[in-house]
């Protein structure tokens, strides 16, 4: 039985550069023959309040009140499968039951009201189905650029999407698409490559899937070779989806299940710190679409079990992590120096809620005639997360944090229907915290990169049942999760990008539905300062005075600031390449509120990239 909570481990080891052979001599080792020549061809209504203001703002102040997170919020109705659950009902992934149905989850000190989600209220014709707001999505801005760009489609069925698929969107309760899936499934289908960057919670996910599946119904009998060449252990996959964690990888694993239901359309996924055995023993029985980390790809095509040749389709998730310095060389490896047909060849496809400049810039190598879509600008945050920073000296913020939760439980705003995810910068400090909250009563977990892969199980899937409705995480649980209930993101260390900010606070108000997320500030935080002020403004949080003030002083000061974000300009989303060439841009602005500004880049290694913390944070 296996879930992704259940699959949870640390994934994808850190990159250790190596010689390597370049493309043009690399043979991958099935292909090898002894003389090593190739034989193959190959509403808000979370109260704004209390949000702490310094009297002084140049003199930071300890913080007074508390002002916490009230909302009530969050329930993400119903929608979920828990992966587990599909195991254990194996005939559909589409079990519509709650997660927690079967699951006894006994915690009595805590008194677990419903949130109920204000800004979705069931049956009244605003959610498009399953729950979602969709409305709080219209809004959004949205910029294409690049040649001939496909119309964008205003309903599943405005396009043809094959039958199989179309029946499991309908199974998934998705009955309209969200912007970023209007936008770039018809881009997708028109079989153009793609970098697209939408908010946190969008649905992503499905905007790459889709397409895929349906490429694939189209361009072949699913399974005709059960992804494998015949007579071979080789499996040869269709399309390729990769992602930076394993957690990730999982989950869109079961999401892909889900929509290629009964199509004849096979995925597997491949990720480091589970068994390799059983993941190759899955892949000999057929793949058309893999999901994987980076390592564990490596290794199987190392272990000739794998080969890309075959590849039409590649995804990346988290496109902008998966090209950072962490990664890159390993993507490069397996994109360029494998047996990967080339870009044009095989459609690309790159997603993510950020995409820094220098990003897009490397992205650009793995592209052919791509389209630019974003939906909002890129790295902005949704306003349906009400964001709230403190100042709060580090000394304080442990007290501060059980405040905070003790707050919660009064209002009932606390157990497995809100849970609290709390970022920590290190992993000793995620263990000391949870330590620390469970002392003073509140079920806590940790999940970070030290841990072994069954700790790290244990860990998500007791989150995510209630059992522990309090986790402290490292940066390894910031990206993708699509954790429902989760009600409250407190960044109890703040991290040094602002990008990591937004997919860390992305855990909560996703799908249309609220969130709450607080963040403690203190005098170490200065280069986030500006930044963080401008993201807040975006999405229209309110900012506290003593904030601004600092922003003032770090203008200029932050190597995380906007020039890293936002070095074409202030207006819509931002395609670098708009600052070098003008090609067809089109705008859809429902709101005219942005404001121009110059552009400028910025060198690679004035980002404040701190690779050390990355690696540190356990994400690979
Ligand atoms: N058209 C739709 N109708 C209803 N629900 C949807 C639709 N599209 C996606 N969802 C749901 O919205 C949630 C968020 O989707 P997803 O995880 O793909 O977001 P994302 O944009 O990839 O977020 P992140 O940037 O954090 O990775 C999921 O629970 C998904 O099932």
């Amino acid at each position: 039985m296996s879930s992704w909570s259940d699959s949870v481990t640390d994934d994808t080891q850190p990159f250790k550069p190596s010689s390597r052979p370049t493309r043009r001599s690399y043979i991958p080792p099935h292909l090898r023959t002894s003389n090593g020549v190739s034989t193959l061809h190959i509403t808000r209504s979370f109260d704004q309040v209390n949000r702490f203001t310094n009297p002084n703002p140049g003199r930071p102040v300890r913080a007074r009140g508390r002002g916490r997170g009230r909302g009530r919020g969050l329930g993400r109705g119903g929608r979920y499968w828990g992966p587990g659950r599909q195991s254990q009902n194996p005939q559909t992934p589409f079990d519509m039951n709650s997660k927690f149905d079967d699951l006894e989850i006994i915690d009595r000190n805590v008194v677990e009201n419903e949130y109920v989600s204000t800004n979705v209220v069931a049956g009244d014709g605003n959610d498009g189905g399953g729950g979602i707001n969709f409305d709080a999505y219209e809004d959004i801005p949205v910029e294409t650029s690049g040649s001939n760009i496909p119309p964008p489609v205003n309903s599943f069925d405005d396009v043809d999407l094959g039958e199989g698929l179309s029946e499991n969107i309908k199974r998934c309760k998705y009955v309209k698409p969200t912007p970023i899936q209007k936008h770039a499934i018809p881009i997708a289908l028109a079989g153009r490559d793609l970098m697209a960057c939408a908010q946190t919670g969008s649905g992503k996910t499905a905007a790459f899937c889709f397409p895929i599946i349906s490429g694939i119904l189209r361009s072949k009998q699913p399974n005709s070779d059960m992804g494998l060449f015949s007579g071979s252990r080789i499996a040869h996959p269709l399309a390729l989806i990769l992602s930076p964690t394993r957690e990730l990888s999982c989950q869109i694993h079961e999401e892909a299940k889900k929509f290629a239901y009964q199509t004849g359309v096979k995925v597997a996924v491949a990720y480091g710190g589970a068994p390799i055995s059983q993941q190759l023993r899955n892949l000999e029985c057929g793949v058309d679409i893999l999901v994987a980390t980076p390592g564990r790809l490596v290794d199987m095509i190392e272990r000739a079990r794998v080969s890309l040749s075959s590849i039409k389709f590649l995804a990346l998730d988290e496109a902008d992590r998966m090209l950072d310095m962490g990664f890159e060389p390993q993507i490069r490896r397996i994109v360029e120096q494998m047996d990967m047909p080339s870009p044009g060849v095989r459609q690309t496809m790159l997603f993510s809620a950020t995409f820094p400049d220098v990003i897009q810039r490397l992205a650009a190598d793995f592209l052919s005639d791509y389209i630019f879509l974003s939906v909002g600008r890129v790295g902005s945050s949704t306003d349906l997360i009400i964001q709230k920073v403190e100042y709060i000296p580090d000394m304080d913020k442990r007290r501060h944090l059980i405040n905070i939760l003790q707050e919660q439980r009064m209002k009932g705003t606390h157990g497995k229907h809100a849970l609290t995810l709390v970022f920590v910068e290190t992993k000793r400090s995620a263990d000391a915290i949870e330590h620390h909250l469970s002392r003073n009563g509140f079920p806590s977990t940790a999940i970070h990169g030290d841990k072994v892969q069954m700790e790290r199980e244990r860990a998500l899937r007791s989150f995510k049942t209630g059992v522990t409705p309090i986790m402290v995480a490292t940066d390894v649980a910031a990206r993708g999760l699509d954790i429902p209930n989760v009600a409250h993101v407190i960044n109890f260390d703040l991290p040094k990008d602002i990008d990591d900010y937004v997919h860390r606070i992305g855990r909560t108000g996703r799908a249309g539905k609220t969130g709450i997320a607080t963040a403690f500030f203190d005098d170490k935080n200065l280069p986030l300062a500006r930044s963080l002020v401008n993201l807040m403004q975006e999405a229209n949080q309110e900012v506290p005075p003593w904030l601004a003030q600092y922003a003032e002083t770090s203008y200029g000061s932050s190597s995380n600031g906007r020039s890293r974000r936002y070095g074409g300009g202030k207006f819509g989303g931002h395609d670098f390449r708009s600052a070098s060439r003008s090609s067809n841009y089109s705008y859809s602005y429902p709101t005219s509120s942005y404001g121009g500004e110059a552009s400028h880049s910025v060198p690679a290694h004035a980002y404040g990239y701190d690779y050390g913390s990355v690696v540190a944070n356990g994400w690979e």
